[in-house]
């Protein structure tokens, strides 16, 4: 009766915001789910209505009262607004997958620690120790793709998820245990999308048996790490030495095996399926525009030239000002992550509607990325453009304020590093006709994988 009667009430605080709640209950669900498939995957819905109704508009998605909206007010307000004004808006699904002590459930001060905790290990001094793995791992990777045709999505997510496998918990890029990790991530992503009926046969039940023996296996790696029998510098054992539970210091710093594993979870979806997709999407639009891989091309072919054969260092990969450019307009291009979900700790005002605590309000990034005030001809791939200051959120590739990605460092690395043995030794020839569709997945990610035919330079 409360929620009818809650709902019933919200119903009517939305009437001044255009667009369709639907049918009771269901809202415009069916539409929701049909319109993932279709080429512009899960953008679909929101542009169709953004058609009708104008940017700001309401909707009722898997019993979800929603108002989207865009513009760079609106996302200084839900981004970096006043303390405790939003939170964070999962799926039933991710918050069953996450599981309630992730990063991404956890709001205020305990936010703010565990940003703290996991951001050490993320920072660039953090990372350092992982370069030469993921230089080796670059190069391997690369020797293999010679001579061949690959999918570049499905190789870019191999590279990905050794590279936060290794750095995590020093997982070997080969070998069962790698194949057993792979497995089980794979169907836990899969299903982070799916339906939320945890039924036998559904892919949400198979991403929660999944998530049951990611966890068995990170109980047995955090049991050797405790009894000394392995240790390791990588992140887990950076939060195990400093943060456990059951060694000493304060408290206050400390982390129990649940926030452990949920964070590692956390880390491992939120990092693996963005990093691949931004990869891929870089290499496909350097494909498809010669003349901006000639200039990237340069930059690192002058990195090689001055080292005279020998291998990429660590200061080399953070000087590259092109790279840099090419990086954030692959993701103003792309948008991987159309729309960031909040929702509202209280009720407050934006552009002149109400908004009332507990709705969902998802800021359209889309549109941000594409507005042709700030990026003529939007759909251009031009990296020129991050030559000047843009204005304040007018790009948001990793988000902004308190939730701005903690792995941007990281992302840049690998990627600037796999970018640089790509254009300096190989070049490569796209199997398929230029083609923008994508996966019907949250991330959005090309449909045809960039299927591309590899040849030594
Ligand atoms: C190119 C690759 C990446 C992109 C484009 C990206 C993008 C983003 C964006 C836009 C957000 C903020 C979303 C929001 O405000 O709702 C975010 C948050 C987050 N990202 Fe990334 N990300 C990338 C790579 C990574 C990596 C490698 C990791 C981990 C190792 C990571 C971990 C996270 C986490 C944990 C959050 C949540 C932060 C919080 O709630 O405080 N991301 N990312």
């Amino acid at each position: 009766a409360f929620l009818l009667v809650r709902s019933w009430g919200w119903k009517k605080a939305m009437e001044d915001i255009p667009g369709n709640l639907g049918w009771p209950i269901v809202g415009e669900s069916f539409s929701f789910i049909s319109e993932f498939g279709s080429p512009a995957g899960i953008c679909s819905f929101m542009i169709n209505r953004q058609k009708r109704f104008g940017k700001v508009f309401k909707t009722s998605v898997l019993g979800r009262l929603m108002v989207f909206m865009t513009g760079s007010n609106a996302a200084k307000i839900l981004l970096t607004g006043k303390d405790g004004m939003v939170s964070l808006n999962l799926f039933y699904t991710g918050q069953q997958v996450l599981g309630r002590s992730s990063l991404l459930q956890t709001n205020g001060e305990a936010h703010k620690r565990l940003r703290r905790l996991i951001g050490e290990p993320l920072s660039m001094d953090g990372l350092r120790k992982y370069f030469q793995f993921i230089n080796n791992l670059a190069i391997e990777t690369l020797d293999e793709w010679s001579g061949r045709t690959i999918f570049v999505l499905d190789e870019a997510s191999t590279f990905t998820l050794k590279v936060i496998g290794n750095m995590i918990m020093s997982l070997e890029p080969k070998g069962e245990e790698q194949e057993k990790f792979r497995d089980n991530f794979k169907i836990i992503s899969s299903c982070f999308s799916s339906l939320p009926l945890n039924i036998p046969g559904t892919a949400f039940y198979h991403g929660m048996k999944a998530r049951k023996r990611m966890f068995e296996m990170l109980d047995s790696i955090i049991e050797k790490r405790r009894s000394g029998e392995i240790c390791r510098q990588d992140f887990l054992d950076s939060l195990i030495i400093k943060h456990n539970k059951t060694g000493g210091g304060s408290d206050e710093e400390k982390l129990t095996d649940e926030q452990l594993k949920d964070n590692i979870l956390t880390l491992l979806i939120a990092g693996h399926d963005t990093t691949t997709a931004a990869l891929t999407w870089l290499i496909k639009f350097l494909g498809e525009n010669p003349h901006v891989l000639e200039q990237l091309r340069i930059e690192h072919q002058q990195i090689q030239e001055h080292r005279k054969g020998e291998n990429l260092s660590w200061a080399d990969v953070n000087n590259l000002p092109y790279t840099a450019k090419v990086l954030s307009e692959t993701l103003r291009r792309a948008t991987i992550l159309p729309w960031y979900s909040r929702k509202a700790a209280q009720d407050f005002e934006i552009g002149g509607y109400k908004i009332k605590k507990g709705w969902s309000v998802n800021l359209d990034v889309v549109s941000i990325h594409h507005d042709a005030t700030v990026f003529p001809e939007p759909n251009k791939f031009d990296p020129s453009r991050f030559e000047a200051p843009l204005r304040p959120f007018s790009f948001l590739g990793f988000g902004s304020g308190p939730r701005m990605c903690p792995g941007i460092n990281l992302a840049k690395l690998e990627i600037s590093v796999f970018i640089h043995h790509l254009v300096c030794k190989y070049r490569w020839r796209c199997l398929e006709k230029e083609d923008d569709s994508v996966q019907p997945t949250l991330v959005r990610m090309p449909k045809n994988k960039y299927p591309i035919r590899v040849e030594a330079l």
